[in-house]
């Protein structure tokens, strides 16, 4: 069974796949110029089953190539016939969750970046505008128009997709074929015909009582980007820009879904019901926008658990929002490539957000948003979170209005100071620390002694109206509403406020009725409606909070070249992580806590690219007699290293993948961008197998790109090629990606660039030589001394 709202996802892609183009001119409408930049010139409509599709090009809209994972056989067709200048691939990823159910029409937006290429002579910018597209369509029909529906998604959906081959348990034996050679250090492999992944079995110990990390990444939710994968299948046929082409990477995808109803938190087939179509703007419009963080939050889960909703006008203004920092981004990008930014523009790991992550959390008085809020909290332990309480900025009673608290209404809008709140999110959101006022509800007054607050990744601000006010909602990139039953809520009052807020049930009961139940009628439950996700039971609905803190996480991974390149996996970061870098890294590290070190790191990092191979679903009986539904491992590996450093990854493949294959490639580097193959030894049968490619350091990505095309030219399909890698520079990953779009790479951290010789900088230096020991420099030595 297919996850039911990755199901969603390959529906509404099969659908684009499926649509005729046809071309159009047309002048530019002004709708769709507010949505790109203000060099637009030429404007080229396409028309999907008679809807338009406007494309606003910079100069021009010849030769552009949507790179994307839509396989090229349906665009192709597409554009060839019909829109003969442009050749389209759409991003590949685009849709983080669906959330929607019985949207009635579809809008998008694509932003195109055309200045990917230096491989192509042209570069332009394009953004393609809003479009409504009508969908007149049920999953029956989505299923209808692409049979491999199912099979697409292997990444993704991951059963089935290797059902018919070999079993995958099988003890390690000896080499089948014995052509490995056991160059350097890695030494001779033993074989297996197939390849057994085993478990997190080795003990990893580390020197002294350090804490030793964990054998298995700490689970992350890589449904964002991974959700929108296509079948390995499906990739095949992209091919590369002829002469004179421009290359245009489309680096944001939009797609805001219309529909009467489509509120309704589910997640799944039901999704795409999308009936039949009506007016566009009619009802309620999600933004699904996995590649910014400042698009309010699509989510997921079960519908009893969680229930999502969005507000058509947060959503254009989001989307809108969106675009613009993709052209920031792409800015940046052209900056970087020019050589005209060498600053750090990609920090490192943890957390290189752009501005911090803002929740909101609303509901009413006592439905357990503190609770909700301290277990989204505490699950964030290592991340830099902070809390602001609406709370905080109540006006102080005036001692006339103290006479007659009682009559006083502390329930409604104007009770806060929402001017001296919205300055204090303000400053947070742009890093700079704040004093929060104290509030005390035995007095009512604002105590003197405000409480210092510091930046931070994640800012949560709680409160019964923060959901009221649209200039504190616009502060959020994710909305909360704590769905708690009044009755539950009241009685919870009544027990707190009597015990910790100084009143008597009497006054509790008095100032609900008169006030708070009035207050919570007309603005808090009206405030629901622009909530991204309602948690119904608060607190006690572990699965809501749950998918809250890992769509967290997943944003704030998400480094910028992420977002721009969906086949980047950055393992999740945590100070652990932190902490192996900093040594790694640290010119005075011993050789042993060097090896020790960079081990644990690849470790983590071969455990986290062994979650990119596709798996299938298997059922097993437990000793109890029950069965438990899991899934069977991938069956044909193989692993690349390239020598010297690559080795050095080759026994944590070998720990995880009882018997893997393990190949070697030696390249010599030439001069500053040629790389010559000096010698390669690699499995007969390597077509055949999906390909961890081991680098430790990916720096200009020549290196890398000499590999990729050497196993393409065995016949491994760019798709199955996974790269295994502990830092990558920007410059790299470009190249990398620019070349192999198809290639994943996976790895821990992404540094700031490289320098004059190549070099990555903050780097780690040669890490063969750190690694097998033959550093000559002299700290390196007296760190070998000392650890002898
Ligand atoms: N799930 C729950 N079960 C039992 N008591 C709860 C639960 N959630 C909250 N409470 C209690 O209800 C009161 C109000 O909860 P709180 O989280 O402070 O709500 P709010 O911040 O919305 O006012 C507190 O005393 C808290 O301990
Ligand atoms: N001096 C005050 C200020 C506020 N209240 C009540 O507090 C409620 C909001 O706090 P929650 O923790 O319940 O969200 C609100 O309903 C006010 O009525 C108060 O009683 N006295």
């Amino acid at each position: 069974m297919k996850p039911s709202g990755l199901m969603a996802i390959g529906l509404i892609q099969q659908h684009f796949r499926s649509l005729p183009f046809q071309k159009k001119n047309k002048p530019a409408s002004p709708t769709a110029a507010t949505t790109t930049d203000k060099t637009v010139e030429e404007i080229l409509e396409v028309e999907l089953d008679g809807v338009v599709l406007t494309f606003i090009s910079a100069s021009g809209c010849a030769n552009i190539v949507f790179s994307s994972a839509v396989p090229a056989r349906a665009n192709g067709h597409v554009i060839t016939h019909h829109l003969d200048t442009v050749r389209c691939k759409l991003l590949r990823d685009f849709i983080i969750g669906i959330t929607l159910r019985r949207a009635k029409a579809i809008s998008i937006k694509l932003f195109v970046d055309l200045s990917a290429g230096d491989l192509f002579s042209e570069q332009r910018g394009l953004s393609v505008s809003a479009a409504n597209l009508p969908l007149a369509m049920n999953h029956a029909t989505a299923a209808r128009a692409d049979p491999e529906t199912e099979s697409s998604s292997e990444e993704a959906l991951p059963v089935g997709a290797e059902a018919s081959g070999p079993s995958l348990v099988f003890s390690s034996s000896a080499d089948d074929d014995g052509d490995m050679s056991g160059v350097g250090a890695g030494g001779d492999e033993v074989e297996g015909e197939s390849d057994e992944l085993v478990g997190p079995s080795d003990e990893l110990v580390g020197p002294s009582d350090e804490l030793v990390g964990p054998s298995e990444l700490s689970p992350e939710l890589e449904s964002g980007l991974e959700a929108g994968d296509l079948g390995d299948e499906d990739l095949g046929g992209f091919a590369p820009p002829e002469a004179g082409e421009a290359l245009g990477v489309v680096v944001g995808f939009f797609l805001a879904v219309v529909g009467a109803e489509a509120v309704g938190g589910e997640v799944g087939a039901d999704a795409v019901d999308f009936g039949e179509p009506v007016a566009a703007g009619e009802g309620e419009v999600e933004l699904l926008s996995p590649l910014d963080i400042s698009a309010p939050a699509s989510g997921g889960g079960s519908a009893a658990n969680t229930a999502v909703t969005a507000n058509k006008a947060t959503a254009r203004d989001n989307s809108l929002k969106s675009l613009n920092y993709q052209i920031e981004e792409k800015k940046k990008m052209e900056q970087l490539s020019n050589g005209s930014i060498t600053d750090n523009i990609f920090p490192s790991a943890p957390a290189p957000l752009k501005q911090p992550f803002v929740i909101g959390v609303a509901g009413g008085t006592a439905s357990g948003k503190t609770t909700v809020c301290d277990m989204i909290m505490s699950q964030l332990h290592d991340q830099r979170v902070v809390l602001v309480n609406q709370d905080s900025f109540y006006h102080s009673l005036s001692a006339e209005k103290l006479k007659k608290v009682h009559e006083y209404n502390f329930d409604h809008p104007d009770a806060f100071n929402t001017e001296v709140l919205l300055s204090c999110m303000e400053k947070l959101r742009s890093g700079q620390p704040v004093s929060i006022p104290s509030y005390d509800f035995k007095t009512h007054q604002s105590i003197e002694s405000a409480s210092p607050v510091n930046p931070a990744d994640v800012i949560i601000l709680e409160g019964i109206l923060v959901l009221n006010d649209p200039q504190v909602r616009d502060l959020m990139n994710m909305k909360i509403f704590v769905d708690t039953d009044a009755d539950v809520r009241l009685s919870r009052r009544i027990q707190r406020d009597t015990v910790q807020r100084g009143r008597n049930i009497q006054n509790v009961l008095e100032q609900y009725t008169k006030f708070v139940k009035p207050s919570f009628d007309e603005f808090i439950q009206p405030s629901m409606k622009y909530a991204d996700i309602i948690i119904p039971r608060g607190g006690d609905n572990d699965v809501a909070i749950d998918l809250i803190v890992q769509h967290i996480r997943t944003k704030l991974c998400q480094h910028n070249l992420c977002k721009i390149y969906s086949n980047i996996f950055i393992i999740s970061s945590t100070f652990q992580i932190k902490g192996m870098h900093t040594l790694i890294r640290d010119v005075n590290t011993t050789k042993h806590d060097f090896v020790f070190y960079a081990d644990r790191l690849i470790r983590l990092v071969v455990e986290h690219g062994l979650g990119h191979l596709p798996f299938t679903e298997k059922q097993i009986t437990t000793p109890t007699g029950s069965v438990y539904t899991g899934v069977d491992f991938c069956k044909r590996l193989c692993g690349v290293s390239v020598i010297r450093s690559g080795e050095s990854m080759e026994n944590a493949l070998r720990a995880c993948c009882n018997g893997i294959k393990i190949g070697k490639i030696l390249i010599h580097r030439e001069n500053n961008d040629g790389r010559q193959l000096i010698y390669e030894k690699l499995p007969k049968d390597i077509a055949s197998r999906h390909v961890f490619l081991l680098d430790p350091v990916l720096a200009s990505g020549n290196s890398a790109v000499k590999a990729i095309s050497l196993l393409i030219s065995k016949g491994v399909p760019e798709s199955h090629i996974i790269f295994l890698n502990l830092i990558a520079a920007p410059q790299g990953i470009h190249a990398l990606c620019k070349k192999h779009p198809m290639v994943k790479i996976v790895t821990s951290e992404i540094d700031a660039s490289l320098n004059e010789d190549s070099r990555v900088i903050p780097g780690l230096g040669e890490f063969a030589d750190r690694y097998f020991g033959t550093d000559n420099s002299k700290n390196f030595q007296a760190g070998l001394k000392i650890s002898k």
